[in-house]
Order: structure tokens, then sequence, then C-alpha cells
């Protein structure tokens, strides 16, 4: 089991909870709020990206003195904002991180990694892309005090993870999952390429999502509809396609019909590589294997 930490645990007083969310503009936008949870305190920011209906997920460790950050799915169209964010907030970008290999945008992590020293990309080693680190189910990916907790949710892609806030007294309640396009806020993934399987994407979230509290935060790498969270027992509830049993919802996959996304022919080799391949001068620095 990998365990990526970055810094030493460090204990602070318990601080006030604070929400925070603004309203959706066409340009982007920006939920936050910080959770407290005895000693630690969780700032987190939820970012849009308009043209592929991204979302991409800023979490810290803000009682850390050094406010160890990460970002899940950056778009590489919003880098500058995001790190504008990052400094502004006095963070320490330490992961880039994706929840798989995206087929209609390129990933923002290679664009970060040539302008912050020292953040490390994160993709799941099942992915067979390359990154600094590539993770497997039960890794546990620290920041400061915090963690996420690796979780396999293959069926979108091969390999689709779920990254889920640490269970412990010193986590944010509730915890929080970061989904990609595995489940979607009713909806899910579609499961007709990259190595795509309804049966798989069943199970993945039967198994590693559906079995969470239900009180557990669904994020999700997109949104097309205008929703911004769920949780997992509304998603129990709701979901228009995994309600039904899996004949059911093997019939609804196969009849999407969906046109297949614009950018798919120079999202996935640039994703495979992280988005380094911009990069020529910088090839990926050291990749885990
Ligand atoms: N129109 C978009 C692509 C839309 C799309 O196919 N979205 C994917 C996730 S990104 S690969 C998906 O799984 N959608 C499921 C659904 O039910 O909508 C484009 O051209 O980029």
């Amino acid at each position: 089991m990998l365990r990526l930490s970055l810094l030493p645990f460090h204990r602070f007083p318990i601080s006030s909870h604070f929400l925070n969310l603004s309203p959706k503009s066409t340009m982007a936008v920006s939920a936050s709020f910080t959770t407290s949870s005895h000693s630690s305190k969780l700032l987190f920011r939820q970012l849009f990206e308009k043209e592929s209906s991204t979302y991409t997920y800023l979490l810290a460790d803000v009682s850390h003195p050094d406010k160890p950050a990460l970002l899940i799915d950056p778009v590489d169209k919003t880098v500058d904002r995001d790190l504008s964010l990052v400094k502004e907030l006095g963070l320490k970008l330490v992961y880039a991180m994706n929840t798989h290999v995206h087929a209609d945008h390129v990933t923002g992590t290679g664009l970060i990694k040539s302008k912050l020293d020292g953040v490390k990309s994160v993709i799941s080693r099942a992915s067979k892309s390359k990154a600094d680190h590539l993770i497997e189910a039960g890794d546990k990916i620290y920041f400061g005090d915090m963690f996420l907790e690796v979780r396999a949710t293959p069926g979108h892609t091969l390999g689709c993870v779920t990254y889920v806030t640490g269970d412990g007294p010193n986590q944010p309640q509730p915890r929080m999952a970061f989904t990609g396009d595995a489940l979607l806020i009713r909806g899910c993934g579609r499961t007709d390429f990259q190595g795509g399987s309804s049966d798989q994407l069943y199970e993945s979230v039967h198994s590693q999502i559906f079995t969470l509290p239900k009180d557990t935060l669904i994020y999700p790498a997109h949104d097309y509809k205008g929703f911004t969270v769920s949780t997992v027992g509304e998603e129990m509830l709701y979901n228009p396609r995994l309600t039904k049993n899996k004949e059911g919802f093997e019939d609804i996959m196969k009849n999407l019909k969906l046109a297949y996304p614009k950018m798919i022919d120079i999202a996935v080799p640039a994703n495979m590589v992280c988005g380094l391949q911009d990069l020529s001068e910088r090839p990926a620095e050291s990749v885990s294997t």
C-alpha cells in the first residue's frame, strides 16, 4: 500500500465551521467551505471549466503551517486561474491529481508542473499513464493531517478511481467522494470507449461508492445540468441509471447514443502523459513503477 505523505503530522486547535457557496456564473463557479473536525481544518473549493463542463477541486489542510494543498482534475485552460487562487490563499500545492484519463479535455497537471516547482502528478497505475505517482486501491494520499483514500471504480475507463476523504477523528465530516466520471449527479460516465464496461461500472458504483455512509458528499468531474453536489443517499434513491438492476443499467448504457467527445483524439494521448506532451524540454521526471 502506497502512502503519499508530504509533511509530518501537526496538531492545531479546533477551528470554526464556515460555508460559502457562490452562484454559478458564465465563467466559473466556485463553491467553497472549510470543515473542522477536532484538530484539523479543510479548505475546499469547487471550480468549473465551462467548455468541457469539468469540475476541478482544490483541497488544503489550512491548520497545517504549510497549508499543503492538492488539485483534483485540473483543466489546462483554467490552470492560471487555479494557480492564482492557490497563491492568493497562501497554499502550497503538492499534488495535481487525475481521477482518470479524460477524453474531453486536456488535463492541467503537466502545465501546473511546468509553472510550479515541486508539484507531483498523480493518476492510477491501472490507467497505464505516466505520472510521478501511480496509485492503487487502498493507497492514502496525505496533505498535512488529512488524506484521501483511493477506491478503484473502473467502468467509464479501465483506470478510473474515486478519491474519498479519510475516515478518522481528524478528517472532514461528512466524508467527500471525488467520483470522476464513475458517478455523476443523477447520471454516470459513458462506457463506450477507453476500456469502458457497463457491467464493471455498475459493480464499481455499488461496491465502492454506494457502500460509503449515506451522508457522504458526491463531487463528480462533470455536470451538464447545473448540479454541484449530491450525496450517496440521494444517488441511491434518485439516480435514474444506477437505481436499476444491472440488466436495466446495461440496457440504458447501450442506448445512450452520445456523440464522441470533440477533443478525444487530442485529449487521450495528451492525458496518457498527464498533459506533459507540450513540455518538450521536460519529459515526465520521475515515473513511479
Ligand atoms: N459533449 C462533450 C462530451 C460529453 C460526454 O460524452 N461526457 C462524458 C464524460 S467526458 S468523456 C460522459 O460520460 N457523459 C455521460 C452522460 O451521460 O452525459 C464533448 O464533446 O466533449
